[in-house]
């Protein structure tokens, strides 16, 4: 992780301490029968946030979630949900997961889903989740096991919502929706959030999309976590700068270059061309420089597994000894 050498600009970085992390792991690790899918993972994500998990197919991004929902147990160093062990009566309480497979009971008709999430959840909110359910014109007498993809999904957020979590953990969830009950869902992710102070991570392959959604972004690659940070404190570290003419230039000198952009769309991309760099040092934008967006950012980081990690300073964890302090099992005396 080589964070030290960039340089944040004055107004990007973000001081110490935020509060308690909603998330916040310590040397992360899985291993499955088939090698590693996770390793040495550590961030921390501030409470408040609405978090884009960001990277390639099998990357690690569904096993860093099950971790953090305890769905499974990591193979070396830990996590904490808001300072929970995440199998902890308060970290579930306060957490709601919808994964992949949005499991639900197929013979339950609707309005009996919500019903089972009442009596589940002691904070439950039917009218959120009633709302939800209804705006997608889903009978409430309808069986799960006869809606479409799109209204099951639908369903499964009404669930996840309606349980008013602290936390919102969100695998891929917008997949099978049509784009415009994906607009209409992803206002109501970002508005709840608003309103309720609700922290969500939210996978995503949509990098477009993740722009009007996220102001946090933790990216991985290969098992290792690539780039983690607030979305501006990390665009601020970086630049596009206009192509040099010819060969290379001294002034991307003291600065790292992530990618060099051709034309525009020689990629089969919209991004702008140019040389995304990582900054070393104070630049001005002026014509010939300009802060990169979020989706440039991010395609430059996934064709670029080499460069280096980059930690922005609130992603970075606390004391790791307090943390592995914690992860001692109690000494019960007798
Ligand atoms: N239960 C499992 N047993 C064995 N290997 C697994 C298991 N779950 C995941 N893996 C492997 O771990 C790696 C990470 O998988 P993971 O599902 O976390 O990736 P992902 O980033 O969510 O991918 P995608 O974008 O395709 O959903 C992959 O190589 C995958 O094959």
């Amino acid at each position: 992780m080589n964070h030290s050498a960039t340089h944040f600009p004055a107004g990007a970085g973000y001081a110490h301490p935020l509060g308690r992390p909603a998330i916040e792991a310590h040397g992360l690790g899985k291993k499955y029968r088939r090698g590693w899918a996770l390793r040495d993972v550590s961030f921390r994500l501030p409470a408040g946030r609405v978090c884009g998990l960001v990277g390639p197919n099998g990357a690690g991004k569904s096993t860093l979630m099950s971790l953090a929902t305890h769905m499974i147990r990591p193979t070396t160093g830990g996590l904490r949900v808001f300072g929970q062990a995440p199998g902890s009566d308060e970290a579930v309480r306060r957490t709601a997961f919808l994964s992949q497979e949005k499991p639900l009971f197929r013979r339950f008709t609707v309005a009996e889903t919500l019903r089972l999430g009442r009596e589940l959840n002691p904070r439950w909110d039917q009218g959120v989740a009633e709302g939800i359910v209804s705006a997608g014109q889903v009978p409430l007498t309808a069986r799960i096991g006869t809606l479409s993809g799109g209204q099951r999904t639908r369903v499964a957020f009404a669930l996840a919502f309606g349980k008013r979590p602290d936390l919102l953990i969100l695998d891929e969830p917008m997949s099978d929706l049509d784009p415009l009950v994906r607009r209409e869902l992803t206002q109501t992710l970002t508005a709840e959030a608003a309103q309720h102070g609700t922290t969500v991570l939210v996978s995503s392959h949509m990098l477009a999309e993740l722009q009007y959604i996220c102001d946090y972004l933790l990216v991985v690659a290969n098992g290792g976590l690539r780039l983690a940070g607030e979305v501006d404190e990390l665009r601020a570290a970086h630049a596009l700068l206009a192509a040099p003419d010819a060969g290379p230039s001294p002034h991307l000198a003291p600065h790292r270059v992530i990618e060099s952009r051709g034309a525009l769309g020689a990629r089969g991309d919209e991004g702008r061309p140019g040389v995304l760099v990582r900054l070393g040092g104070p630049l001005e934008y002026g014509e010939r420089a300009a802060p990169p967006t979020l989706e440039e950012l991010l395609l430059g980081y996934l064709r670029s597994p080499d460069v280096p990690a980059l930690i922005a300073p609130s992603a970075q964890p606390g004391d790791i000894h307090d943390i592995l302090t914690r992860d001692q099992p109690e000494t019960v005396t007798a």
